[in-house]
Formats: C-alpha cells, sequence, structure tokens
C-alpha cells in the first residue's frame, strides 16, 4: 500500500461528519495514526468501541498536538473556541481545516488562533444526512460528493494541495471559491432549503383541522421529503442560520418576493405563469440528473439523499 498522505490526522467532534471522515481515511489509508476528541463522554465511548481513532482524547488540544492534520467537525459555533484551544498546540507546518457548512463566520472566528507556523484552509463537504453521532457516519459519505475548499488570498498552495489530495483520496471530487461566494450559494441551495423544511413540517404539526395522525398516515407525499431534511440536528442548524444570517436573509428576501408572485397567480388564476415556472424547475431537474449531480454517490440506501444540491454557478440576486 502506498505511504498514507498525513502521518497523523486529528478529528475534533466525532459525530456524523467526523467518524465519517475518520472511517474514510482509515478505509482509503490517508493517515498512519488517527487521533480523535469529542466533548461528549458517551461519544469517546462509542468512536473507542467502533475502532474508529487510535487515540480518543476529551480535550481538543491534546489530539491536535502532533498532528499534520486537525479537522474541527463541531457545530459551526464553537469552531471559535474550539480554534483557540488548538491553535497553541499545533506543530510547525499543520494544516488546521474544518467542515463547517458556513464559512465566513468559520474564518472570522478560527483564523486569529491559528499561529504563523501553521497553515489554516477552511473546507466543506457537500455531503451528509439528517443523522448524526458516530454511529450515523459511513465511509463512502463523501463518494462522487464535492468538497469545496475556500483557501485565503494568503494561503500555502502546498497546504492546498495537501488537503486536495486528502478530500479526493476520501472520494470526493474538489472545488475551490472564495468565502462570501460560497455563503452565497449555499445559503440559496442547503441553508434556505432547510428553513423551508423547517418551516412547512412546524406549521403542518400547528395546524389544528391537519390533526398529527394525519400528517403521518399522508405522508408518503411530497411532505415526506420534507420530514426527512425536518429531522436534521437542531444545534448544527441552529448554528447555520445565525452565523450566515446575512446571506440567507438576502436569499429568503428573494424567496418571499418569488412566493408571493405565486401567490397572486394563483389567486388570479394565471394558469401560464404557473405552467411556464414548473415547466421550467422540470428542466432544471432533468438538468441535475444528466450532469450526475443526483447519482454520482453509490447507492446507500435510505441514506443516498440527494445533498445540498448542484454545484452550479450563482450571482447574488438582481435588483
Ligand atoms: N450533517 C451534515 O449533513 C453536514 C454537516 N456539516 C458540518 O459538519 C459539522 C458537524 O456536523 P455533524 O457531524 O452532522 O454533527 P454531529 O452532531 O453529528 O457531530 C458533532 C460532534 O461535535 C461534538 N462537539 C460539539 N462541541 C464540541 C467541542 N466544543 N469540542 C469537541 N467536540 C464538540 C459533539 O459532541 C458531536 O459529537 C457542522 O459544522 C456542520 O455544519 C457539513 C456537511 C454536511
Ligand atoms: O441531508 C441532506 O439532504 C443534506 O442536505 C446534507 C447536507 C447538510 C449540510 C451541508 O452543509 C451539506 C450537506
Amino acid at each position: 500500500m502506498a505511504e498514507p498522505l498525513f502521518d497523523r490526522v486529528a478529528i475534533i467532534g466525532v459525530g456524523l461528519i467526523g467518524s465519517s471522515i475518520a472511517r474514510a481515511a482509515r478505509k482509503a489509508g490517508l493517515a498512519r495514526t488517527i487521533a480523535a476528541a469529542d466533548q461528549d463522554a458517551s461519544v469517546r465511548e462509542r468512536v473507542a468501541a467502533l475502532g474508529l481513532a487510535d487515540e480518543v482524547f476529551e480535550r481538543s488540544g491534546e489530539a491536535a498536538a502532533e498532528a499534520d492534520l486537525v479537522i474541527v467537525c463541531t457545530p459551526v459555533g464553537v469552531c471559535g473556541p474550539v480554534a483557540a484551544e488548538i491553535g497553541p498546540r499545533l506543530k510547525p507546518g499543520a494544516i488546521l481545516s474544518d467542515v463547517g457548512s458556513v464559512k465566513g463566520a468559520v474564518v472570522r472566528d478560527m483564523a486569529p488562533h491559528v499561529p504563523a507556523h501553521a497553515h489554516f484552509v477552511p473546507a466543506h463537504p457537500i455531503a451528509g444526512t439528517e443523522d448524526s453521532g458516530p454511529d450515523a457516519g459511513f465511509a463512502e459519505l463523501f463518494d462522487g460528493r464535492w468538497a469545496i475548499l475556500t483557501p485565503l488570498e494568503s494561503a500555502d498552495p502546498a497546504a492546498v494541495a495537501a488537503l486536495r489530495a486528502f478530500w479526493e483520496g476520501a472520494g470526493a471530487r474538489v472545488d475551490t471559491m472564495t468565502v462570501e461566494h460560497h455563503d452565497l450559494v449555499f445559503a440559496i441551495v442547503s441553508h434556505v432549503p432547510h428553513l423551508i423544511a423547517y418551516n412547512i413540517v412546524g406549521t403542518a404539526a400547528d395546524l389544528e383541522e391537519v390533526t398529527q395522525s394525519e400528517v403521518i398516515k399522508y405522508s408518503a407525499s411530497g411532505f415526506r421529503d420534507f420530514t426527512r431534511i425536518a429531522a436534521s440536528d437542531p444545534t448544527m442548524w441552529r448554528d447555520v442560520f445565525l452565523n450566515n444570517r446575512d446571506a440567507v436573509l438576502q436569499m429568503l428576501g428573494r424567496f418571499v418576493e418569488d412566493l408571493t408572485a405565486l401567490q397572486r397567480a394563483i389567486r388570479w388564476g394565471e394558469g401560464d405563469k404557473l405552467f411556464e415556472l414548473f415547466t421550467r424547475t422540470r428542466e432544471i431537474r432533468r438538468s441535475i440528473i444528466e450532469q450526475g449531480q443526483d447519482t454520482a454517490a453509490p447507492d446507500f440506501g435510505r441514506r443516498n439523499a440527494p445533498s445540498a444540491g448542484d454545484h452550479g454557478a450563482i450571482s447574488p440576486p438582481g435588483p
């Protein structure tokens, strides 16, 4: 087997994403040693029982010491304090990365703690499920999925290349973009869709005339797809919305305007408008499938849900 890419990889926060990275790194031989840290004792117990890491720590700083690559896989709201603990322990030449669904706030919170002798390269794998915790992860999660790197202008090209090789080794396709562009793109293809799902499931549950049992009984319809998304981790998604506030509010503003136009079309019986939109959106779905965006990953059974969406270019909404 070829030499591992990294001698020691540390994973901080061993939930769905952290445990999937550990499994993928083991399977592909990307690390000689895997160190893991999690603040939750029951998670550390599962990590040890599942054999996901060679060493398991309570303190992130201890896992990060001596690591060549440290990947922070906690909810984005605690990336700053975690970086503050890890920063002073990073060895010269170490790469610090993350997997957060938001990049601007993570860079703002983590970058000040990275010493000059280490390299910070933020990342975001576009792969996941509504489940959380170390038992929910699997080695194939990233197969054929995108991993977005958002290196700062000052980033060391060799560190960016090493992180790219790691993600490619884990099965992902890698792209780079700026932090700002990332947050705008994922506001519309991932964050707002999750908010819509949380909202529609909440509204249905609140309606007096639609009882809970009817929601469950008839949920084989489109509503069922929303309930999967709305089952996603509350801590993670609270942090996403609090930390990508501007881009989400910008996209929501546009969404609400377009929804109002649809409401008006229904009220005034403007069938042509509805038909035109539904035809355009059907085309979008078909082109996503043609580009292999919906079928890129192997079949994971119920886990093979479409992930955050396509990866096309996006411009800020027009006036
Ligand atoms: N769930 C998904 O589908 C995806 C999630 N992400 C990002 O990945 C990150 C992790 O998400 P999941 O793995 O789904 O969450 P998870 O809830 O499964 O795992 C997070 C882990 O971090 C630990 N943790 C929390 N605070 C900590 C701290 N201060 N120090 C050490 N450990 C701590 C928790 O105990 C937990 O085990 C989030 O930032 C999220 O935005 C990215 C892509 C997809
Ligand atoms: O489960 C799904 O459909 C997802 O959308 C998974 C996901 C959630 C958050 C991300 O930042 C990336 C992917």
